[in-house]
C-alpha cells in the first residue's frame, strides 16, 4: 500500500489571499500537486487562476464544501488521487468553515488514502484594520479557530506584529506573515491537524451571503462599469472575474474587489465578454438591482 498522501486545506474570508497563496505554493515546484478549487458562486473564477501552474485541479462551484458540497469533495478527491499526485491542496470557498472539510477528509473511503497536514486560514490584514468587527464574524471565527496556522496577508510595509500577537494569544494559532518566505517544512510537517475539529459547532451559516452570476457577450464601458461598482461596494465583500471593455477590443481583463479595492490587470487567457460574480450580504446586496444594472451597461441602456 502506497504512503498516504498529504493534504493541506487553505481557508480564510472572502477575498483574503487563498488563491493567491495557493499559487504561491504552486510555484515554489517542490511537489506534484493537486489541487481542488471550492469558489462559493455559481461561475468559479479560482479555478482559472490557478490552472496552468498545477498537475491536476478540479473545481467545485456553487455552494460550500463545509456543507451542501461535501459529496463533491468527496468525489473531486478520489479524482485528483488517481492522478497520483505528492500533495493535495484544498482551497475552501470564502465562507467555508474548515472542520467541515475535515469531516469530509476522515470519512472511511478516504482516510487510508489521505493525510491532513495542515489547515491553514489567510487573514488580511488590510480588511481588519478597516473594518476590525470582522474579527466578531462567526464564519471568520470559526475559520481562524479551525486553523493550525494563519498567515497575515496584505500587511504592506506596515508593521503586522501587534495583530499576529493578538491572533495567536487569541486564536491559540501559530501566525506566519504572507510577505516572508513560506515555511514549507512547517505545512508539510504533518504537525497540524491539532485545531479544533469538533464537527458539533460546524458554522454552516451561507445563507446569509447573496451571490450575482452576472454573464454577457457584449463588452462594457468603463466609466460605467467603473462607477457602478463603486456605488455596489458597499454592499459586497467580493467581487470578482473577467471583463471585456468597448475600449480595449481583444483585451479583456481580471477583475478583483475586495472591499472598497478594485484592481484591473490583464486576463492571462482570452476571454469572449464578462463573467463576474458579486458576493454581498443577504440583506444589504440586492442582486436583482445588480443584474439589472450590470445588464443595462452592456445593452448600452445605461444613464
Ligand atoms: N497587496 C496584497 N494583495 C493581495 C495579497 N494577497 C492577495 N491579494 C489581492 O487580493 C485580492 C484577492 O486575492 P485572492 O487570492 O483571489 O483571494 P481569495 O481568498 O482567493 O478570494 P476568494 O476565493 O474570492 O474568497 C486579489 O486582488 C489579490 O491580488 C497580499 O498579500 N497583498
Amino acid at each position: 500500500m502506497s504512503a498516504p498522501v498529504p493534504v493541506i486545506v487553505v481557508t480564510g474570508f472572502l477575498g483574503a489571499g487563498k488563491t493567491t497563496f495557493i499559487n504561491r505554493l504552486l510555484d515554489s515546484g517542490q511537489r506534484r500537486i493537486a489541487a481542488i478549487v471550492n469558489d462559493f458562486g455559481a461561475i468559479n473564477v479560482d479555478v482559472e487562476l490557478i490552472e496552468g501552474q498545477v498537475d491536476a485541479v478540479i473545481g467545485l462551484d456553487n455552494g460550500c464544501i463545509c456543507c451542501s458540497l461535501q459529496g463533491d469533495l468527496l468525489r473531486a478527491l478520489k479524482q485528483v488521487l488517481a492522478h497520483d499526485p505528492e500533495a493535495i491542496v484544498i482551497e475552501a470557498s470564502g465562507v467555508s468553515d474548515p472542520r467541515g472539510i475535515v469531516q469530509t477528509l476522515a470519512d472511511p473511503v478516504l482516510w487510508a488514502d489521505l493525510r491532513l497536514d495542515c489547515t491553514l486560514c489567510l487573514i488580511d490584514a488590510e480588511d481588519i484594520a478597516e473594518t476590525p468587527e470582522r474579527m466578531d464574524d462567526p464564519v471568520w471565527r470559526a475559520q481562524v479557530q479551525g486553523s493550525d496556522f494563519a498567515f497575515l496577508s496584505k500587511a504592506g510595509d506596515g508593521d503586522a506584529s501587534a495583530l499576529r500577537v493578538r491572533i495567536g494569544a487569541g486564536f491559540r494559532v501559530r501566525v506566519f506573515d504572507t510577505r516572508d518566505a513560506l515555511p514549507m517544512d512547517v505545512l508539510f510537517s504533518g504537525a497540524g491537524g491539532t485545531a479544533a475539529h469538533d464537527p458539533a459547532g460546524i458554522v454552516q451559516d451561507a445563507s446569509r451571503f447573496a451571490s450575482l452570476n452576472w454573464e454577457s457577450a457584449a463588452p462594457l464601458p468603463f466609466n460605467g462599469f467603473q462607477r457602478l461598482m463603486e456605488d455596489l461596494a458597499p454592499a459586497l465583500y467580493r467581487a470578482k472575474g473577467f471583463v471585456s471593455l468597448i475600449e480595449r477590443p481583444g483585451a479583456p481583463l481580471l477583475f478583483q474587489m475586495v472591499g472598497r479595492r478594485a484592481t484591473f490587470e490583464p486576463a492571462a487567457k482570452p476571454v469572449a465578454g464578462c463573467r463576474l460574480v458579486l458576493i454581498g450580504a443577504r440583506e444589504t446586496f440586492d442582486v436583482e438591482m445588480a443584474r439589472g444594472r450590470l445588464t443595462a451597461l452592456a445593452e448600452g441602456d445605461a444613464p
